[in-house]
């Protein structure tokens, strides 16, 4: 069985506004209703898994009304690794084979790339979408260019982050024991800190994350073609 679990428990203050981001609307429809509907329809996705904050109950069912494959939607938690982790828990039950987590402010995750990331899974690795960097990176301090770093091997990392169940599960509970005060930005991160193998799948620009206003306009703007 393969779940996909979507991390929507955030507040999207980079974004302001009147509601958390993931509920801004897109189209005419809510950001994780278009992430959501991204997973479901895939046909090698079997369920979906949400997490959202306790004050969003409301706010979700509007945004969910009427989809399939949705599990009973969990509360995240207090950083995004924390959200994950409650996830995972709470999806153990079902015993799943393979698990994608995936931002629920990634909206234009492409069907092809969750294929390519489960085709991985499929050989028992764990895998990650990314892109890889095209700009110069610069250290700066206090407005002054310090330096250059190189490039050379580096990507920036997507989701959906895809893993063996029980591996990812074992990492985060690993993660807490070993590693409480650390900040794992993103799945991988754990995985890395448990040693286990993660590849990469390159993605696209269009699997962004929709961080600030600016995001919202240009995905917005993708919509209007
Ligand atoms: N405690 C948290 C924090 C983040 N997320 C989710 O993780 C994804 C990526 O996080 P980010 O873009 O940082 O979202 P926010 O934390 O909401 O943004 P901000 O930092 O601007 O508040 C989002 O779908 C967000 O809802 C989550 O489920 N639980
Ligand atoms: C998981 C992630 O989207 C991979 O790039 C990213 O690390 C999330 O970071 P955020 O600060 O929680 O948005």
């Amino acid at each position: 069985m393969n779940i996909a679990l979507i991390v929507a428990a955030g507040r999207g203050y980079r974004v302001g506004g009147p509601l958390p981001k993931q509920y801004l609307k897109l189209a005419g429809q809510p950001i994780l209703r278009h992430t959501i509907q991204a997973l479901t329809r895939h046909p090698a996705i079997d369920a979906v898994q949400v997490l959202i904050h306790p004050d969003d109950q409301a706010l979700y069912d509007s945004a969910t009304e009427g989809l399939e494959k949705l599990l009973p939607v969990r509360f995240g938690g207090k950083e995004r690794q924390d959200s994950v982790r409650l996830g995972l828990e709470a999806i153990s039950g079902l015993n799943p084979d393979k698990v994608l987590i995936h931002d629920a402010v990634r909206p234009f995750i492409a069907e092809e790339t969750i294929f390519a990331v489960l085709e991985i899974l499929a050989r028992g690795h764990a895998a990650i979408v990314g892109v890889k960097l095209a700009d110069t990176l610069k250290r700066v301090e206090n407005d002054v260019v310090t330096g250059t770093v190189s490039r050379v091997g580096l990507w920036r990392a997507q989701t959906p982050q895809g893993f063996q169940f029980q591996d990812i599960l074992r990492a985060h509970r690993h993660a807490v024991l070993t590693a409480p005060e650390m900040d794992f930005t993103d799945d991988a991160m754990i995985a890395e800190h448990a040693g286990l193998r993660v590849e990469m799948v390159e993605g696209t620009e269009d699997n962004f994350k929709i961080t600030t206003p600016a995001d919202l306009a240009r995905a917005e703007a993708m919509l209007q073609g």
